[in-house]
């Protein structure tokens, strides 16, 4: 396993152009030793692209790949021992799972014993043990890619596996299990695992920690918990979530910030960033679950319209008009739904303000 730093990376497909698009922006991140990440992001952001920068098969117009600390940007894929697993599954249809699961080891030139023994001991750990004799073309979708993965696998020397959205052809009902699979894959071999989806959920019931990227560049790195609770970018609070935060568009006003008639508390570091600030461009943002809700006038709370409620089982998501904006609140089961008129609050704690799309912490950082 290693760990794999990007350095001032940055990609551009065509800089012949007069105007050239990067598909990645200036980037700094480190995926640690060992670690299971995903690459959480729409499509279009990058995520390929950096997949591909990493394993070597494209090379970047811009900055480093370390492996180790070792730069790897001159050495070809098949030097980098990074196992790639992409969307379609990549197995020979005409050989066996066996001899599939056989062929890095056999172009590493490895013993007959060697094969015989790892390939048993990755065909029993996806589940494919029954169909080691089966032709690659009879197998199901599910189980071809676990021959992909497999082939991934079975070299010892692999540091890395990097898996480009590898359950798109899955049948959902196969999915949480191939995705179980591959968490305890990488808890029993320890190996570096970075995993690239646009699905959330996939994202955090693989990963520990998510990088989300937006427009070429990774906006936040941190834990599903921290994604959800203090998102450090719009993006990111807009695409976690479901609903995504709510985010208000809100002015400069004597006590601080306002949308329309109402005026937002914040806190002191809150409002002397905003002072602080040139920009324009300021919003609020809070989750739909931590949006509070009566049905009767509470203290401070403001008045809002009942718009409309979405009832999703065990839960219900009130879309409610406070000014010109829509604010979307989740209602436990049990609690009473306003009807016309709602009183909502948004506790300080939950309320985070963003200036030019980024977050305004709550507490100024001593280094
Ligand atoms: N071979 C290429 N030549 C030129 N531009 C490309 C090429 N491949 C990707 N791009 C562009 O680079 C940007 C990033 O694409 P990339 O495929 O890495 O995104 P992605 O997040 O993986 O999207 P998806 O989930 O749709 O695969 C896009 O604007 C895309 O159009």
């Amino acid at each position: 396993m290693a760990e794999i730093q990007l350095k001032s990376l940055a990609h551009c497909y065509d800089k012949q152009v007069e105007q050239p698009q990067y598909a990645i922006r200036e980037m700094n991140h480190v995926w640690q030793k060992g670690g299971a990440y995903a690459l959480l992001g729409p499509s279009g952001c990058g995520k390929s692209t950096l997949l591909n920068i990493i394993s070597g098969l494209l090379e970047p117009s811009d900055g480093e790949v370390l492996f180790d600390g070792v730069r790897v940007n001159d050495i070809p894929p098949q030097e980098r021992n990074i196992a790639q697993v992409f969307q379609f599954p990549v197995v020979y249809d005409t050989m066996t799972v066996f001899d599939n699961l056989a062929f890095p080891l056999r172009n590493m030139g490895a013993s007959k014993a060697k094969v015989q023994s790892k390939v048993g001991e990755i065909a029993e750990i996806l589940d494919l043990t029954a169909v080691l004799n089966k032709k690659a073309a009879n197998l199901s979708a599910d189980e071809k890619q676990k021959v992909s993965m497999g082939r991934g696998l079975v070299r010892d020397d692999v540091s890395a596996i990097l898996f480009d959205e590898p359950l798109t052809v899955i049948d959902p009902h196969l999915k949480w299990k191939l995705r179980r699979k591959l968490k305890q894959i990488h808890e029993q071999f320890n190996i570096t695992m970075v995993y690239v989806t646009h699905d959330q959920l996939e994202a955090s019931t693989f990963a520990d920690k998510i990088a989300v990227m937006y427009n070429g560049q990774v906006v936040q790195f941190g834990t599903p918990r921290e994604l959800f609770e203090q998102p450090n970018h719009t993006f990111v609070g807009y695409f976690i979530g479901s609903p995504g935060m709510n985010l208000m568009e809100v002015e400069r006003c004597e006590q601080g910030v306002c949308f329309g008639e109402q005026s937002i508390a914040l806190n002191e570091h809150e409002l002397n960033a905003v002072n602080a600030s040139q920009s324009t461009n300021l919003k609020v943002g809070i989750r739909p679950e931590f949006v509070h809700v009566w049905d009767k006038p509470n203290g401070d709370a403001y008045q809002a319209e009942v718009l409309f409620v979405e009832d999703l089982g065990t839960y219900k998501i009130l879309s409610l008009k406070l000014g010109e904006q829509v604010i979307k609140a989740r209602l436990q089961e049990d609690q009473k739904v306003p009807h016309q008129t709602a009183y909502i609050s948004f506790p300080e704690q939950w309320l985070m303000l963003y200036i030019d799309e980024y977050l305004i912490a709550k507490e100024a950082h001593h280094d």
